[in-house]
């Protein structure tokens, strides 16, 4: 039986497509989520989000229990959660790491991202579209 595929998103973007749509775009999360589902195809998928980083690493274990593959938005937590990054380290299956917006092209602040020490691949810039690449590069890579 093939495994799920966990899409799980960080701080404040439940407020997507709402705010600053020069930068990320007017597709809602939801929007997204249906994007990912359709992408998935017949594959399972869990599709979560949070503020709360506790929340986010307990995700992590339950993916990492179901030996899941993890496409992952962590928003603000990329370049200051070590919570994260630690429980992102106990997977041995494929993680994406995913960005609406070019992190690299952005403030500077933006620019270290302690998750990208541990994803098999990150993709950035492609806007809200990128979820969907996500999603269909997690189903061919082995071991997700
Ligand atoms: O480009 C991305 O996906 C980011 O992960 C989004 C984060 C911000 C998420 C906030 O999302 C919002 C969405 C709509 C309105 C306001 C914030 C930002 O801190 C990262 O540098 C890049």
């Amino acid at each position: 039986m093939s495994k799920p595929i966990f899409v799980i998103n960080g701080p404040n973007l439940n407020r997507l497509g709402k705010r600053e749509p020069e930068i990320y775009g007017t597709t809602t999360l939801a929007e997204v989520e249906a994007m990912c589902r359709k992408a998935a195809g017949e594959r399972e998928l869990r599709f979560h989000q949070s503020n709360f980083e506790g929340e986010i690493v307990n995700w992590i274990h339950e993916a990492i229990d179901e030996e899941a593959g993890i496409v992952i938005n962590p928003a603000a937590f990329t370049f200051t959660s070590i919570a994260i990054l630690d429980a992102l380290k106990m997977s041995s299956r494929p993680i994406i790491e995913l960005h609406i917006s070019n992190i690299h092209r952005r403030e500077a602040y933006y620019h270290s991202s302690f998750v990208s020490k541990v994803a098999t691949a990150v993709i950035a810039g492609l806007g809200p579209n990128g979820y969907a690449v996500a999603v269909r590069a997690m189903l061919e890579l082995p071991g997700s």
